[in-house]
């Protein structure tokens, strides 16, 4: 099964690539810019990986990309995880970036899309690997920032896929981001955003409903919610949903007991994806494994999970035909 899931030509849907920021770059990184980490080591920095919820997360996210100042280092970040992603077996990814966590820190708009989308090019020229790309808001910052931010990156809209929200979910509904989404749609970008991780059912509704989102990224308590689950299931909304991430977070006490086989018998259109694999215990090819081992799957639910996500992947026809022939194969 191990080596069946390695080959699988697997698709990355939710994946914050600052999310994947290994220890062992991070001090490279801190080394090259003259920054003191609160570390002795990278072993010490993964022990501190130890969270009992979202926030106790964050606060190390956020802590964690201090060390990214200038558009090479950007550059790295990216290329280092699509190097690991390419060795699991990855060929795709929808990545999400967090441009005002970078600005807050000031470190301009400009050097963290040169960065990344200098990485991009590369990737897609030379390794048999897709990039989209999501430029992701944070929904516990004012939704005026998030509007002003989206306007300034003009430049980039034709670089971009989707918006996303991200960051804090509790007490920050997605009807605060109306505006902000409706502006998204306006440009002609795709929407998705997060909902139903620790928010309520209620959350994954106002982003269908009031943010116009084509994916929800997590969505695992919709199935508090009945009507959701048949609404989602009818309109085959696609779920990024993140195992271990979950697992981490106390979203649930142990794999065994995720909702991720009740969802697939809803039949709910689910595809699987590693949400922050240098802070949760792996990427893709950990998350695919941990389910084979926790759920039992045959290798036919991993095909179907990677044809959602082939399908609803942000890539050219050309690309999303070549995909799936390699999967059929
Ligand atoms: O899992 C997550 N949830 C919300 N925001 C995030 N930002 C990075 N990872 C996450
Ligand atoms: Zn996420």
């Amino acid at each position: 099964m191990h080596d069946f899931l390695r080959q699988l030509p697997k698709v990355e849907l939710h994946l914050h690539i600052e999310g994947s920021l290994e220890p062992e770059l991070m001090f490279a990184l801190a080394q090259r810019n003259n920054i003191d980490l609160p570390y002795a080591s990278a072993q010490e920095a993964k022990e501190a990986y130890d969270f009992n919820d979202l926030q106790a997360f964050l606060d190390l996210y956020f802590q964690g990309m201090n060390v990214l100042r200038h558009e090479e280092d950007f550059y790295d970040l990216a290329m280092d995880y699509f190097h690991r992603a390419r060795r699991e077996g990855v060929v795709h990814v929808d990545m999400h970036f967090d441009p005002q966590a970078h600005l807050q820190r000031g470190v301009p708009l400009e050097v963290v899309m040169g960065g990344l989308l200098k990485a991009k090019q590369e990737a897609e020229e030379s390794m048999d690997f897709s990039v989209g790309m999501i430029m992701a808001f944070l929904r516990d910052r004012p939704a005026e920032e998030a509007l002003h931010v989206l306007e300034q990156a003009a430049p980039y809209w034709k670089f971009i896929d989707a918006i996303g929200l991200d960051s804090a979910e509790r007490d920050h509904p997605p009807s605060e981001f109306k505006t902000l989404f409706a502006r998204a749609k306006e440009i002609g970008l795709v929407r998705v955003a997060h909902a139903g991780e620790e928010g309520p059912a209620d959350y994954i509704i106002q982003a269908l409903d009031l943010l116009g989102v084509e994916r929800i990224d997590h969505g695992v308590r919709c199935l508090e919610n009945p009507d959701l689950v048949e609404r989602l299931r009818r309109e085959q909304v696609v779920l990024t949903v993140c195992p271990l991430s979950n697992v981490c977070l106390k979203v649930v006490d142990d794999l065994r007991e995720h909702p991720l086989p009740t969802l697939l018998q809803k039949g709910l259109n689910v595809t699987i994806s590693s949400d922050d694999p240098a802070y949760f215990g792996g990427g893709m090819l950990a998350n695919h494994v941990a389910c084979a081992d926790a759920f039992g799957w045959s290798e036919d639910v991993f095909v179907q999970l990677t044809r959602n996500a082939i399908d609803a992947a942000f890539v050219s026809a050309d690309r999303r035909a070549d995909l799936l022939a390699r999967l059929a194969a």
